[in-house]
């Protein structure tokens, strides 16, 4: 659906986007992730033909682009940072301009067309009022409903929930898995790793630049190797951990264990034919932003002042 190769975008000396070679899989929820300024707006703009790669290959739905925009980009539904609108007419006749500027999509059907989009994104009932006295998250559900027109293959969204509640997050993350459930690849860019975790199947991490990881979702969650187990039997507990062979208990607090071992289920086997009662007992896997922060630097727009001494002088 995407694949680029050594994607690159330099600004003067600045490499905003440094050799990237993503691969998004028809069926994917990618999410492509990385703090501010890592790149990913640059990124995206470059796989929308709005910003010419300094170097590098991409192929969108098997078609080269930028070369081959006009047939591609009609298949493709897109959301960039801060949508445009024109603030002084209603959402419906902004997506019902929208809509009679693309190629292709019958007049006769614009009206049903532009209502759907809307009703798909929560603004059914917005009616006459004028974009301008749109909230922001208001603003970015209309954004949405321009990329869902035209029923698009791909999706591609920048920072999607950008100045949404988090009932509107859960809105447009319903709608995301309701869309990819009929079929829409969806390629989405996010700093929020927790929202990633919970919608994307597959994940790119971009670290000033450079695409540090790509891979599924589950292989950022890997085991750390702890157990958390709750039981009303604690002390028992730690008595029968003292004599099992590679089990440390870490930390102990009211009913909770937390346990160092390899395997769960043999930890659960041995406490319980020692006679505890475990009431709780759950595999500790490294969450993505766990996972994401390991590998990735300070934040790109971070900018700090020179080097301080720790060593304070004191005078007389
Ligand atoms: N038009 C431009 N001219 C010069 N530098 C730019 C331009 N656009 C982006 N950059 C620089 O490229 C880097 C990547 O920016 P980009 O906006 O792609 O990051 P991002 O990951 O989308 O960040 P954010 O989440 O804050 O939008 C930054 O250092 C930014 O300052």
């Amino acid at each position: 659906m995407i694949r680029t190769t050594g994607l690159t975008k330099s600004y003067g000396s600045v490499r905003a986007v440094d050799g990237v070679d993503l691969d998004v899989r028809a069926g994917d929820i990618y999410g492509f992730v990385g703090a501010n300024g890592s790149g990913k707006t640059t990124t995206v703009r470059m796989l929308l033909g709005l910003v010419l790669a300094t170097s590098g290959q991409m192929q969108v739905l098997g078609e080269e682009m930028p070369r081959r925009r006009r047939s591609v980009l009609p298949r493709v539904g897109a959301l960039i940072e801060n949508p445009a609108a024109y603030p002084n007419l209603s959402g419906r006749r902004n997506l019902t301009l929208l809509d009679a500027a693309g190629p292709g999509g019958s007049r006769r059907t614009r009206a049903a067309r532009v209502g759907e989009a809307l009703e798909q994104v929560g603004l059914a009932g917005v009616g006459r009022r004028p974009v301008k006295q749109y909230s922001l998250g208001m603003r970015q559900r209309l954004g949405l409903a321009a990329a869902l027109m035209r029923t698009p293959e791909l999706l591609i969204l920048d920072e999607p929930t950008n100045g949404l509640d988090p009932q509107g997050i859960l809105e447009i993350r319903e709608l995301l898995l309701g869309l990819h459930a009929k079929g829409t690849t969806v390629f989405l860019s996010s700093h929020l790793l927790a929202e990633v975790e919970q919608l994307c199947d597959r994940v790119g991490v971009l670290d000033r630049g450079r695409l540090v990881l790509q891979d599924q979702l589950s292989a950022f969650q890997q085991p750390t190797g702890r157990v958390l187990v709750g039981t009303p039997d604690p002390a028992e507990a730690v008595t029968v951990l003292s004599g099992v062979q590679n089990a440390t208990v870490l930390h102990r607090e009211g009913q909770q264990l937390v346990i160092e071992h390899p395997d769960s289920a043999l930890l659960n086997r041995l406490l319980v034919e020692g006679g505890v009662r475990v009431s709780e007992l759950t595999t500790q896997q490294m969450s993505l932003e766990q996972s994401v922060l390991a590998v990735t630097g300070a934040s790109a727009d971070r900018v700090d002042g020179p080097v301080r001494s720790t060593r304070t002088q004191v005078t007389a």
